[in-house]
């Protein structure tokens, strides 16, 4: 266990340097290609537990030194160490043995001392130094302090819920494609492979434990996807039928594409700025054997772009905060700084009336963002709305949504916000 205890710190200090950390775990696994697949799952579950409750690790950390440490590295050992006899409840002795042989491949001699002297007080003084922060927001929570006064401010009744349900483990959820399959069938087939699941959608099933894609049965052919449940309300919200010619303004990776294209058979063009994340979209599509045109440009100059037959559906997932999603990327949390929402919100300001212009009258445009800030959702239509005076905002046809179309994180879905908008 040291070896994935030092790998994951390894991989929290490149996050806390600015990195993200899907790509960060890539690195550090790309220069340690031996370990084992224990290793490797070890190290991934100890970079996002101790990730996802950062704020209280540090809280619990900082007492315990006498001055910050300049060792970055090792200072993230000592989170996870701390994340493991905190959140993970290992075995105490054990947890400290395996820290302190991590800590011996640091230059400093003196980091074997540090580290088990510091986990040892730690264990000695768990009580005091937890009744010490619990009057700390960032430590209660693990959010920094402007996210939880954002949501305190936005969300009264509802803040404290939402952060804990964004510091859960998220749970696996399938899509089934009912162009290949029912979910009476495929619900019978998981049965008899002795797999769990629950039905939270028209198409959507929680697996009640997370599974390799390559244990999933149909998923190399295309007769599911991984797709949270909350995401699967975008292509039937959209209402798009068979011969439409629909824009997917923001499609990478695809997700969305692929639900689209199950449900009608569509002249789709899918979109994204980021060409390498298109070569995702079309291995989606390929695996689902379905079709659409891709291409890379953006969606805020369609002039480069577009040929001028009007669009009967757009879909605008646009990019945000992805303040929502969180309990899948911890990382973000830490990443994000508070200005990135104003940010967010402007590029989000320049897609959307590009977007407006590709429409047919009559036409419905869904605007879609996996994000609980208003800044990016509500606020950000209605001062579309009040700018162009040939959109309406439609009530929304699902019964998972609010009208207000926010959908608040929790135990079976993400956190999105849903706007259907009209050309009259
Ligand atoms: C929320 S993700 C889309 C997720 C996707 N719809 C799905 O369901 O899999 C937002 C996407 O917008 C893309 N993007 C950001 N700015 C863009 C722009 N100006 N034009 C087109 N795509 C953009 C990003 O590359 C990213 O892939």
């Amino acid at each position: 266990m040291h070896v994935a205890q030092l790998l994951a710190a390894e991989a929290i200090d490149a996050v806390l340097t600015g990195r993200n950390l899907s790509s960060a775990i890539e690195a550090v696994l790309k220069h340690h290609s031996h370990i084992t697949p224990q290793q490797r799952g070890a190290m991934q579950d100890l970079s996002y537990g101790t990730l996802r409750h950062y704020g209280q690790l540090q809280a619990l950390l900082s007492p315990l030194l006498q001055k910050p440490l300049s060792n970055t590295r090792l200072r993230c050992l000592l989170l996870v160490a701390l994340y493991q006899l905190q959140q993970d409840r290992a075995g105490a002795h054990t947890v400290v043995d395996q820290a302190v042989q991590a800590a011996g491949s640091f230059k400093p001699q003196w980091a074997k001392g540090l580290v088990n002297a510091i986990l040892r007080n730690f264990l000695r003084q768990r009580d005091a130094l937890l009744a010490a922060i619990q009057n700390d927001d960032v430590a209660s929570y693990s959010y920094p302090q402007w996210w939880i006064n954002k949501l305190r401010k936005q969300y009264p009744q509802d803040w404290q819920a939402m952060l804990l349900a964004g510091n859960q483990h998220p749970p696996m959820s399938l899509r089934v494609n009912l162009r290949q399959t029912s979910m009476a069938d495929y619900v019978a087939r998981l049965d008899a492979q002795g797999i769990s699941a629950d039905v939270v959608g028209d198409s959507a099933l929680l697996l009640h434990k997370p599974l390799p894609v390559e244990r999933i049965p149909g998923f190399s052919s295309g007769e599911v996807s991984v797709q949270d449940a909350g995401a699967q309300l975008a292509a039937p919200l959209l209402d798009a039928q068979d011969g439409m010619r629909v824009l997917d303004a923001c499609c990478a990776p695809g997700g969305k594409t692929g639900h689209l294209l199950e449900l009608a058979r569509l002249d789709l063009l899918a979109l994204d700025s980021d060409a390498l994340r298109l070569q995702r979209v079309k291995s989606n599509l390929d695996r689902l054997n379905l079709q659409a045109t891709l291409l890379a440009a953006d969606a805020a100059q369609p002039d480069g772009w577009w040929d001028g037959r009007p669009f009967d559906r757009i879909l605008a997932d646009v990019p945000c905060t992805a303040s929502g999603i969180v309990r899948r990327h911890v990382d973000i949390k830490w990443l994000r700084r508070e200005a990135d929402v104003a940010s967010f919100a402007q590029q989000q300001a320049r897609i959307l009336p590009a977007l407006w212009q590709l429409l047919a009258k009559g036409g419905k445009l869904l605007y879609v963002t996996c994000s609980v800030f208003h800044e990016e959702n509500q606020s950000q239509i209605d001062g579309f709305i009040k700018q162009q005076v040939d959109a309406r905002q439609l009530p929304l046809s699902s019964p998972m949504l609010p009208p207000q179309g926010q959908l608040h994180p929790a135990a079976h879905h993400d956190g999105f916000f849903y706007a259907m908008l009209q050309k009259i």
